[in-house]
């Protein structure tokens, strides 16, 4: 049983028009503890009808909401912040006991969530238009902003606070409203968030949650749906293809975060334990599960050993188990399919004949539970080279001259976050500017924060999340023609 100091934050209807609801045919959904497997809570499941009435309402909470000031926006958005950071302690419980990341990492995730909130709240205020020179005397060209309408928002289960807040604080900010659907795995930290938005003062209707286990169907509503203007997207590539070619129909505009495939490169120059460092916190970082995570790690031939048996000396103190549990550092997978899918990827290897210079088998800690593994001898045609790992996996491999390394990183359809660690100045230039990613890390393992552009290229995706860019994908621009200015 969770014990929060504020029990109402757990919640299990979803939220929509203000109202917390049922499904119309009463469904519900089991949420699971993954650490324990036990039942965290039983909330209700919602499909495309509801999905609609929620987007109906969204439509007519936007009429006054677009017409807020900026301060008023401003406020609200500062005063959840506010809420979230209050909170934090209780969300974090909540994020654990649904995504089984160790509680310190989700007292992390809280506070880099409701970043986004104080952020953005800043931000409202800079939703600046532009005048710009018309190519005649009679004339000005008029540039002005105006919120892009009702975005629909789809979340995975990661990162079940932060990847909420850095969509929909952009949008409220911006004067949106939006219908979220967070992962069926991870809906209590969203809905969590939403008893925080009234609070907050959101009007009813322009924060909305909608919570089912049939994601096809509400993902078809809120792709299909004329009303919205809008679909913002974090998961995987292959549902980010299909929600854009569903937004086709429409011609919806589209953000896609999608999966990744970082190589993190460590050349013979770099300063080695700064390097390991960053790799422990890039690659195992929520036990692997961030499609910010390193997946490849390519080094130099002259510090490869060396790299490796820092790297095994730092896994092996690791402390893996609950996430509830005193000083423990990495905790399970999100479920059972998940080891399945990694322990797929690691024998692909190992038949082919990789080694392992740690782990490399299920942990006997419980179903969800993969043991932190290091592949050496791991070479090209294995599937850790070429797909997302989402799991405690480094395989290293090596390489000989920078250009090889560059070459090795970008032999992908994937281009989210690159790292590389060297300490020559010109290669910092050359290798930052090579790498065909939207995020670089150089002599830095970790890239995510509020106020920087997060985003890819390729089959990564588009759209630009957080910074001051990360308004642009909520706003719409209109011109408008100014005549008759001449006498
Ligand atoms: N870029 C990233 O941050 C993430 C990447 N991934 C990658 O994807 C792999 C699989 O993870 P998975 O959870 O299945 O990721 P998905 O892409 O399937 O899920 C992400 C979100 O999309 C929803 N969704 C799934 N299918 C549809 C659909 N047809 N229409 C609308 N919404 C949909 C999910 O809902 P529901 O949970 O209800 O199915 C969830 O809210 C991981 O192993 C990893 O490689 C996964 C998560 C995040
Ligand atoms: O995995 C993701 O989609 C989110 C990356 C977490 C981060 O913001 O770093």
């Amino acid at each position: 049983m969770l014990e929060l100091k504020r029990p109402d934050l757990l919640r299990t209807q979803s939220y929509i028009n203000g109202q917390w609801v049922d499904a119309d045919n009463g469904a519900t959904v089991e949420v699971r503890n993954p650490s324990t497997g036990d039942v965290v809570a039983t909330v209700a499941s919602l499909s495309e009808v509801e999905t609609r009435r929620a987007i109906e309402c969204a439509e007519e909470a936007m009429k006054a909401w677009q017409k807020a000031s900026c301060k008023e926006r401003a406020k609200v958005l500062r005063t959840w912040y506010d809420l979230i950071m209050a909170n934090q302690e209780d969300l974090a419980k909540i994020l654990t006991a649904e995504q089984g990341k160790p509680l310190a990492e989700s007292m992390g995730e809280i506070a880099y969530g409701a970043s986004y909130m104080e952020w953005f709240a800043e931000e409202a205020k800079r939703i600046d238009g532009d005048v710009i020179p018309a190519p005649s005397n009679d004339k000005r060209i008029v540039i002005i902003k105006q919120p892009v309408g009702v975005v629909a928002s789809i979340t995975p289960w990661n990162f079940p606070n932060a990847m909420i807040t850095r969509k929909v604080a952009p949008a409220i900010a911006a004067g949106c409203t939006v219908v979220g659907k967070p992962a069926t795995e991870t809906p209590l930290s969203a809905l969590a968030l939403c008893v925080l938005a009234e609070e907050a003062g959101v009007p009813a209707g322009v924060m909305n949650m909608v919570v089912g286990s049939s994601s096809r169907a509400i993902g078809g509503e809120m792709t299909s749906n004329p009303i919205v203007k809008k679909v913002t997207f974090t998961g995987s590539t292959p549902v980010g293809k299909v929600l854009m070619e569903q937004c086709a129909g429409t011609v919806k505009k589209t953000s896609m975060e999608l999966g990744g495939n970082a190589p993190f490169i460590v050349f013979d120059d770099a300063d080695l334990d700064a390097a390991v460092a960053g790799a422990v916190a890039s690659k195992y970082r929520n036990a692997g599960q961030t499609c910010v995570c390193s997946n490849r790690m390519l080094v130099q031939e002259g510090i490869y050993d060396a790299f490796v048996e820092k790297l095994a000396a730092a896994v092996a103190e690791f402390n893996v188990g609950d996430g509830f549990g005193d000083g423990v550092t990495m905790g399970p997978l999100v479920n059972a399919k998940a080891v399945n899918d990694v322990d797929a990827m690691v024998q692909d290897a190992v038949d082919k004949g990789a080694t392992l210079a740690a782990g490399g088998q299920r942990s006997d800690l419980g179903d969800c539970y993969y043991e932190p593994t290091i592949l050496t001898q791991v070479s090209q045609d294995m599937r850790v080279f070429s797909e997302e790992i989402f799991g405690p996996v480094a395989p290293i491999f090596k390489f000989s001259t920078e250009e090889e390394a560059i070459a090795m990183a970008n032999d992908t359809e994937f281009g989210l976050a690159a790292y590389f660690y060297t300490r020559d100045v010109g290669r910092v230039w050359r290798v930052g500017e090579g790498l065909e990613y939207g995020i670089v890390g150089i002599n830095e393992g970790i890239i995510s924060n509020e106020m920087a552009p997060f985003g890819g290229v390729k089959e990564s995706g588009s759209g630009r999340e957080g910074s001051k860019y990360g308004m642009d994908d909520y706003l719409e621009l209109k011109y408008m023609c100014m005549g008759g200015i001449d006498k």
